[in-house]
């Protein structure tokens, strides 16, 4: 796919095919992601490809997680979200999630390996979408539970900024217009 077609025609995607995504595919991906731009070469990012247990375990937590923000957990609208909430994610192909490196002792430099990281996480999901895999980058409440961190157990200067949700995308949502005017200033 041609660069510039990939990245305008890459979208979130929320509804996914069960149809497994090859380790091969992740693979390349990552090896797009480490190519990102990264200041002093810190190479601050750490990708967790998960799948089979794990990923069940993970799609438990995240199960509590939803039913605990319903008043009346014992509702029948709890007990679906809830259920939804596992499923969906036990039947996606793979979750990734993604650390970015910890350097809090310089501000500066925490900040640019955040950035880098994002840039990372950016070319893997067009990556991804030059294979035909979508992607959602999830954050809430998973990405900062403490129960979840202990399913993937990063090191303790890594900081999880994001869940990638990853398979063939059952539907492509249309573009969000973006204000292409107001992105822009030409100083001349
Ligand atoms: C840092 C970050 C966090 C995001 N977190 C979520 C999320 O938790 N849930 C979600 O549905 N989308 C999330 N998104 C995806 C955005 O909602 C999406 O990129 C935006 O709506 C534009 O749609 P597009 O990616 O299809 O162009 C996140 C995106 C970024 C960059």
């Amino acid at each position: 796919m041609e660069l510039t077609k990939g990245l305008l025609s890459r979208r979130t995607i929320h509804i996914f095919k069960k149809e497994p995504v090859e380790r091969s595919i992740i693979e390349k991906a990552i090896h797009c992601a480490i190519h990102a731009p990264n200041h002093k070469m810190t190479e601050p990012w750490h990708f967790y490809a998960i799948t089979g247990k794990t990923k069940e375990k993970l799609a438990k937590r995240r199960s509590e997680l939803k039913i605990e923000k319903f008043m009346d957990k014992d509702s029948e609208r709890a007990i679906k979200a809830k259920e939804q909430a596992y499923t969906f994610m036990a039947e996606l192909p793979w979750v990734i999630a993604v650390t970015t490196h910890r350097y809090s002792v310089d501000p500066v430099r925490e900040k640019e390996d955040f950035a880098a990281t994002a840039c990372a996480i950016q070319n893997f999901m067009l990556a991804a979408w030059n294979e035909g895999v979508g992607a959602k980058w999830a954050t809430g409440q998973l990405v900062k539970d403490k129960k979840a961190r202990e399913i993937i157990n990063p090191g303790e200067e890594e900081e999880i900024i994001g869940f990638l949700f990853l398979g063939y995308p059952k539907d492509i949502p249309k573009i969000k217009t973006r204000k292409e005017q107001d992105s822009i200033s030409w100083l001349d």
